[in-house]
């Protein structure tokens, strides 16, 4: 591709560099082998509920096996258009698998359209069980992508188990607080590729539309290209500079809803004006369909009152979905 590779970005587009000492980079391990939960739990509630979001560190996957899913993802990602077209996403139906087009999805549509190209994985079934639900949909010309993609998948939802139990013991819950609403969670395993941007650059195309994550957590796995921008409590947008052996995690809307605001559900965006291509790998993890998210009484208090009715994850999420969806907003 031809293209202009110095950026001239519109000052809408401008994140600050914070330091690292205001965004968390926390170290999980004490979380994983038991020896601290609690002290964990402690810097996951400040993290969640003053930045929003953080990095975490000794999380347990090995990085050889992160760079190794994202080597075969580059590899997919540079297949020719019709072999990924084939995989397109409206073939799978409400299960939503498969390869997402540039300006396919876009998640701030009234704004902007998104320039990346995804691929989506979820639990494998047999059949169309119905939205999140159904078979994936691999590349028939790379055979290893479905067993790497697929096992770093089943690795993301064991982690984000233990988040979870971090995140409930952060809240002064029991630890399996979550389990009882993710017996069958809705989950989606992504791999996204955001080709550099060159000329003017302004909001009507960029890498993600500004937008918060639908669900429950996210996991993400960042290349060293840099380009994510996160708000913060006071509106500023701030560089989520990538940080080796690090993932970065977030809540979406469901914690923020569970909790009333107390954590929050950052907005953030992708800007990739580096010239580079870049590669990430995110993973999200809900609750199950059915389950019904409100606010937790200890959130409520007089100060906070009550912002949130209940919802279902499933009709949440479908919800957002169709509205950054051409083929599900043409249904
Ligand atoms: O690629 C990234 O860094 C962020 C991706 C993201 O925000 C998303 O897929 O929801
Ligand atoms: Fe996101």
């Amino acid at each position: 591709m031809s293209v202009d590779l110095v950026a001239r970005l519109d000052d809408k587009l401008r994140a600050k560099r914070e330091s690292f000492d205001k965004i968390p980079v926390v170290d999980i391990a004490p979380l994983l082998d038991g020896s601290n939960k609690q002290a964990v739990a402690k810097q996951i509630r400040w993290a969640l509920s003053n930045t929003g979001f953080m990095y975490v560190r000794n999380h347990g996957i090995p990085q050889e096996f992160v760079d190794s899913v994202f080597d075969v993802s580059r590899r997919f990602f540079d297949l020719p258009m019709p072999q990924k077209m084939e995989l397109h996403v409206s073939k799978s139906d409400v299960a939503l698998r498969g390869y997402i087009e540039p300006f396919g999805e876009n998640t701030d549509p009234s704004k902007t359209k998104d320039l990346k190209e995804c691929f989506d994985i979820g639990p494998e079934r047999s059949t169309l069980e119905g939205p999140f639900f159904g078979s994936n949909q691999w590349p028939a010309t790379l055979p290893e992508f479905s067993e790497l993609t697929y096992a770093y998948h089943q690795k993301m939802v064991i982690l984000s188990k233990t988040l979870l139990k971090g995140i409930a013991l952060s809240l002064d819950l029991q630890e399996t607080h979550f389990e009882k609403l993710m017996r069958n969670p809705i989950s989606i395993q992504r791999l996204l590729h955001y080709p550099p941007q060159g000329g003017y650059v302004g909001e009507n195309i960029i890498g993600i539309g500004a937008h918060t994550d639908y669900g429950n957590l996210t996991i993400l796995a960042q290349d060293d290209v840099g380009g994510l921008q996160v708000m913060n409590r006071d509106g500023d947008w701030v560089e989520g500079t990538p940080i080796h052996g690090t993932f970065v995690i977030n809540i979406g809307d469901l914690i923020q809803r569970l909790t009333n605001d107390v954590y929050l559900a950052n907005m953030h965006r992708v800007v990739n004006t580096t010239g580079r291509e870049r590669y990430s790998i995110p993973f999200f993890i809900d609750a199950d369909f059915d389950a019904i998210i409100e606010p937790l009484a200890s959130c409520v208090t007089d100060g906070n009152p009550r912002r949130y009715k209940p919802v279902t994850c499933g009709q949440h999420k479908f919800g957002r979905f169709a509205v950054s969806y051409a083929h599900l907003a043409k249904a």
